[in-house]
């Protein structure tokens, strides 16, 4: 099976003029479909910053970007919105509608999907609520909800329309201990399930055994670290 992305020499600058400053240095990096890859590394380094180009949320300029076969470098914003229906987001602070109830918001998750009848993307959200153990409270609304209830709400709105990538940037950044295991165990579940692929930026350490293989950053670079194979060399 060919790799889900495939990085070649990918630079990225931030600002014009006397303000470009470059913030990604020749980015090269393969993941392979079914994957779970956690990217770490210290503040400011350029994580998110390669997740939102490999999310197509920003656009890459220069070296070679394939995401899902597709070439992100150069790609105009049409190309970078089909692109964006096949991944799915799940972030620290996890962006719920606070106006819309659980079952609501996770049907966004499936508005892009304009082959789904109401009907169905209802009924597709609601299981999806029970497979993250809300079917008790699909009517509640986000201030209802505690955090790690809303992450799990967050993670079935990701993950409802069976995206083939899924990006999570902190996921767990805002939770205790417990609720930040059962909401990682829960991702690697469903995308075992689902065969998605999974690239996690993170700083919690709690969570690294989850990963088939961890990657550094550091200022902006990929470190070349034989011990980041291996999730194991870091518990
Ligand atoms: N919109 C922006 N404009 C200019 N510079 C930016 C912008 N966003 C990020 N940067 C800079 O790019 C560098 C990388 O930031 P990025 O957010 O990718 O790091 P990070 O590793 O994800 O950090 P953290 O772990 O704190 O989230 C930093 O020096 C940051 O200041």
């Amino acid at each position: 099976m060919s790799p889900a992305i495939i990085i070649r020499n990918l630079d990225y600058f931030f600002g014009q003029g006397q303000l470009r400053k470059q913030v990604l240095y020749n980015i090269n990096l393969e993941i392979n479909t079914g994957e779970i890859i956690i990217m770490t590394g210290p503040s400011g380094s350029g994580k998110t910053t390669l997740l939102t180009l490999i999310g197509g949320l920003r656009s890459a300029q220069s070296g070679s970007l394939q995401v899902l076969g597709q070439e992100l470098v150069d790609a105009t914003a049409r190309q970078l919105t089909q692109a964006r229906r096949h991944h799915g987001y799940i972030f620290q602070a996890h962006n719920l509608h606070s106006s819309l109830t659980a079952l609501q918001n996770v049907k966004m998750g499936l508005e892009l999907h304009q082959n789904i009848s109401t009907s169905q993307m209802q009924v597709r959200s609601a299981e999806m609520l029970k497979e993250v153990g809300l079917e008790e409270q699909v009517n509640y609304y986000p201030d209802e909800l505690s955090g790690g209830q809303k992450q799990r709400v967050a993670i079935a709105r990701a993950l409802v329309s069976h995206p083939q990538l899924v990006l999570a940037d902190e996921p767990t950044a805002a939770l205790d201990s417990k609720s930040g295991r059962d909401v990682v165990n829960l991702m690697q579940n469903l995308a075992r399930e689902q065969g998605c692929t999974i690239l996690l930026v993170t700083h919690d350490n709690r969570i690294l055994d989850i990963a088939d293989r961890i990657v550094d950053m550091e200022d902006g670079r990929l470190i070349d670290n034989p011990a980041a194979l291996s999730p194991a060399a870091y518990i």
